[in-house]
């Protein structure tokens, strides 16, 4: 091809083809194995109206439509009635069953999937409830999805997730919507969801941590952690089975580069009331080193308290990478527009400085899941190899089969080829001379870097011609003419990885009519050898004038003491600037289709005083718009640091004004962001682990940009009665399960109807309860809030308060006439509702009819500081006083 052919080729105007997208979907049947590797699907260009006339059916087309939004109506259709290319009628040959039903699975809506929170206090109601109730009562609806191709069942636990508590829905969220026999199941979900009582998130996506093995005593890393689907599910198994009142000894750290996400993160983790979690807000390859020495010493030059623990390392951790995301079609219909091969290429490097930072993180012994929501072997197995390439002995990739059984997975790929500007690459030796720093020998199953190789067609061009076609472009359709000059993919011999690949994990839609998603296990048997240093790097990332930007991850990362603090140079900024400006970065959705943003949190967080996580990267303080003044006390500009709160005075008249018990340890689990005592509005609790984690965080120049940490335990009271009251600072809602069984004055135990009462009016007189004897009690208090405790079954009010899974209890404000429910709205009509099932049950079962005398209304003054204790009720905890 000569470079004049070339040069003219480039005004031509493009053919009238859409490359739908050069799919990487590799399907390997028991029987035979059959890939269909970067199956191009190519699609006559149609206009709207061309296309609604396509034979599609159309309860199909609605379907599709209905799954990818009315927005992408077209582009389903354009799917649907899409011509396969010669070279995937060739590629599927013997296995047209399985392309059918494939492409058939990709056509209908992706079902709907929801996790419960089994740290929860009401989880099993919950889980009773969808296998008593609802499993029955939405059973009709069935029927009609069965005759439209649907699934005979309404809604059924996920076979393979433990103890019933994941859940397949085969409703879309637009029939939730628009169905009205649906409508107490939605509203169920929706409650649900927002107290955090349970979690939607696609089926695949729960996965990941369930291979990582966690229980409650282990530190574990999510390092690509937003919008904090999975951060959520590990603090689920980290906390399940923990007592009232005890809280684990492990931790989760969640990170995420990306600012804006991290707030995503906050919002989501923040109904799981923790405080056993530390989110930061880092670049995973640069994840800072924490080891303690002597030698440290604080910035005014004293010697730091040696911490408890000396080093960060964790014993599981999670690497969630960013991905190009072909495995969420069905979810980001815009995906069969956007995807092209040079997405997965320009981060695979990325994603190898990721995971190999991630296990040098991890303790020997531990194990690390590395997960994409791809099916490009480029971004996945390749990536797999090179880390095992990397780590010699010291890490191995775990065969999982026996583990989760009734998940149904495909084995990991052992051969694959590379796709670069429309060429198919079995080999290394096969890359132009030009394309060898973007396309880099641990992309190809052996690995191996061929240095004296020949070049292939792409060479004979002159190297302004080929910036000009190819170079980083995002234009695989305007090289597609050389397809003709160069060997089809059938054509090319294979190279054959030598590792256990096959021990990967690869989830397809069609197996369990789920989205894709591939995962692999790691185990570290030993210290990550150290890095040769001199030996030539084979992950380079080109400037933009050809020259190498980085050689990692061949850079130190592990020193022989099992780490060292120096990870990589390269940042992500570099990767994706000078690398991957091809790939128009998916740069990865949520997996998580239902999360709702709730901006009004993360904007409320933003006029207040709070601001959990810098704006920005690092903020300039010049840039600040000046409506938030930037503390810049701490380690990392824009962030407020985090510090422990030792006010002797303010934890002295807490621990008095409640009687909490000397065994709570309070003193050194407290922090604040605030540094001026007299104004701190909201202590945090923290964990004994997360304690441990800041005390180390100190002791070596706090290198982790804490973005939130700590549980909300008290907040000062702000309103008129607030500050007259002998102790300020409320108890929160979100701390109260943690220090109950500790509170030993201004704690009242309620009968059932005047607890119901509360939680329906609010605010109730003291005159007013039906029973007198608590009514008095209640005045009796001092003024200032309380904690009520729903009195149990056959329990006398007098007696002494147990708390254990079953206890409810509400924090009040014992005012001059009444007592007032600090509750937000909707934890009151969650209490109500489950309180609401109980008595009812046990009416029943007594036949027994109750009295419910109507309670006054309060007082119009302390009806408004209800409802600012409401508002205040709603705000996220963890926020930085400022
Ligand atoms: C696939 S998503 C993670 C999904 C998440 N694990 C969950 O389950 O909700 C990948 C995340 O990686 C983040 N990310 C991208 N580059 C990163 C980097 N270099 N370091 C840390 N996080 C990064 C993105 O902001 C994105 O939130």
């Amino acid at each position: 091809m000569s470079p004049t052919f070339h040069r003219a080729a480039r005004y031509v105007k493009p053919k009238p083809v859409i490359m739908l997208s050069r799919w990487v979907w590799n399907l390997q049947s028991n029987s035979h194995h059959v890939t269909l590797s970067f199956i191009n699907i190519n699609l006559t260009r149609a206009t709207p109206s061309e296309t609604k006339q396509q034979t599609v059916e159309p309860h199909k087309q609605r379907l599709a439509a209905e799954t990818w939004g009315a927005a992408a109506d077209e582009e389903a259709g354009l799917a649907l009635s899409g011509g396969i290319s010669d070279r995937t009628e060739r590629t599927f040959g013997s296995a047209p069953k399985e392309w059918d039903s494939f492409i058939g699975v990709l056509r209908t809506p992706l079902p709907a999937a929801f996790r419960i929170n089994s740290s929860s206090q009401f989880y099993k109601d919950i889980r009773a409830q969808l296998e008593n109730d609802f499993m029955k009562s939405l059973q009709a609806e069935a029927s009609q999805m069965v005759s439209d191709g649907g699934e005979a069942e309404a809604i059924r636990p996920l076979p393979w997730y433990p103890d019933n508590l994941a859940w397949h829905s085969n409703f879309s969220r637009m029939q939730l919507r628009k169905n009205q026999n649906l409508e107490r199941f939605h509203e169920f979900l929706k409650l649900e969801n927002e107290i955090g009582n349970i979690t939607r998130q696609e089926a695949v996506s729960m996965v990941p941590p369930l291979f990582l093995d966690v229980s409650p005593d282990h530190f574990v890393l999510d390092m690509c952690a937003a919008p904090g689907s999975k951060t959520f599910q590990l603090l689920e198994i980290v906390y399940h089975s923990s007592k009232p009142g005890s809280l684990p000894n492990g931790l989760v750290m969640a990170n995420d580069l990306d600012v804006q996400r991290c707030n995503l993160l906050i919002h989501q983790t923040k109904r799981m009331c923790t405080a056993n979690l530390i989110v930061i807000n880092h670049e995973a390859q640069q994840f800072p080193g924490c080891r303690f020495n002597r030698r440290h010493s604080d910035t005014s030059g004293t010697t730091m308290e040696e911490p408890v623990i000396r080093q960060l390392q964790f014993d599981r951790v999670l690497c969630d990478v960013p991905c190009s995301g072909d495995g969420t079609l069905r979810k980001a219909p815009d995906i069969w527009r956007k995807w092209n091969a040079g997405m997965g290429n320009g981060l695979h490097c990325l994603q190898i400085l990721i995971a190999m930072r991630g296990l040098s993180l991890l303790k020997v012994g531990g194990r690390m899941v590395y997960s994409t929501c791809s099916m490009n072997p480029i971004e996945n197995e390749a990536v797999v190899a090179e880390i095992l390439r990397k780590c010699g002995g010291s890490v191995e990739l775990v065969d999982v089969s026996n583990e989760l059984p009734q998940l149904v997975r495909r084995p990991g790929l052992k051969k694959w080829k590379v796709r670069d500007k429309s060429v198919w690459l079995a080999s290394y030796k096969d890359v132009s001379k030009y394309r060898r720093s973007v396309i880099v020998p641990s992309m190809f199953p052996s690995g191996r870097s061929f240095p004296d190789a020949t070049d292939n067609s792409n060479q004979t061009m002159e190297p302004e011609e080929r910036h000009e076609t190819g170079g980083n472009a995002n234009s695989e359709d305007a090289t597609h003419s050389a397809e003709n000059s160069i060997p089809s993919a059938d054509e090319l011999d294979e190279e054959v990885s030598d590792f256990p690949l096959e021990r990967c994990m690869r989830i397809v839609p069609h197996d369990q009519n789920t989205g894709a998603f591939f995962i692999a296990v790691f185990h570290k048997n030993s210290p990550l050898p150290m890095p040769a240093g001199q030996e030539k790097p084979n992950c380079q990332i080109e400037k933009q004038n050809g020259e190498p930007l980085v050689d990692s991850p061949n850079k130190a990362i592990e020193d022989s003491n099992g780490l060292e603090a120096s990870p990589t140079d390269v940042t992500t900024d570099d990767i994706l600037a000078e690398v991957a400006p091809e790939a128009d970065l998916i740069d990865n959705k949520p997996d998580e289709v239902d999360l709702v943003l709730d901006l009004s949190v993360a904007s409320e967080e933003r006029n207040s005083e709070a601001a959990q996580v810098p704006r920005s990267k690092e903020p300039d303080s010049t840039k600040a718009g000046g409506k938030r003044k930037l503390q810049m006390q701490g380690k990392w500009k824009g962030v407020d640091p985090v510090l422990f709160f030792r006010d002797e005075v303010i934890i002295n008249s807490i621990k008095t004004f409640y009687g909490i018990d000397e065994s709570f340890p309070l003193v050194g689990h407290l922090v604040t962001r605030n540094l001026d005592n007299n104004h701190v509005k909201r202590i945090y609790y923290v964990s004994k682990s997360v304690k441990d984690v800041l005390q180390l965080n100190f002791s070596v120049g706090q290198p982790l940009k804490i973005a939130s940490v700590g549980l909300k335990m008290f907040e000062r009271q702000t309103s008129r009665e607030g500050s007259s009251a002998p102790c300020s600072f409320r108890i929160s809602s979100e701390g109260l399960p943690v220090v109950l069984p500790y509170v030993t004055k201004q704690i009242l135990h309620a009968s059932p109807v005047d607890f119901k009462h509360l939680l329906q009016y609010k605010s109730i007189k003291y005159a007013d309860f039906v029973d007198s004897e608590f009514g008095k009690k209640a005045s009796d208090l001092m003024q200032g809030c309380c904690v009520v405790v729903l009195r149990k079954e056959g329990e006398a009010s007098s007696s002494l308060i147990q708390v254990d899974e079953s206890t409810i209890a509400i924090g009040c404000w014992k005012g001059k006439a009444s007592l007032t429910v600090m509750v937000a709205a909707i934890d009151c009509q969650e209490i109500l509702e489950r309180l609401l099932v109980r008595m009812e049950t046990a009416k029943t079962e007594k036949g027994s009819s109750v009295t419910e005398d109507e309670p006054s209304k309060p007082e119009a003054d302390e009806e408004k500081d209800i409802n600012d204790t409401e508002k205040n009720e709603n705000k996220p905890n963890m926020e930085v006083d400022g």
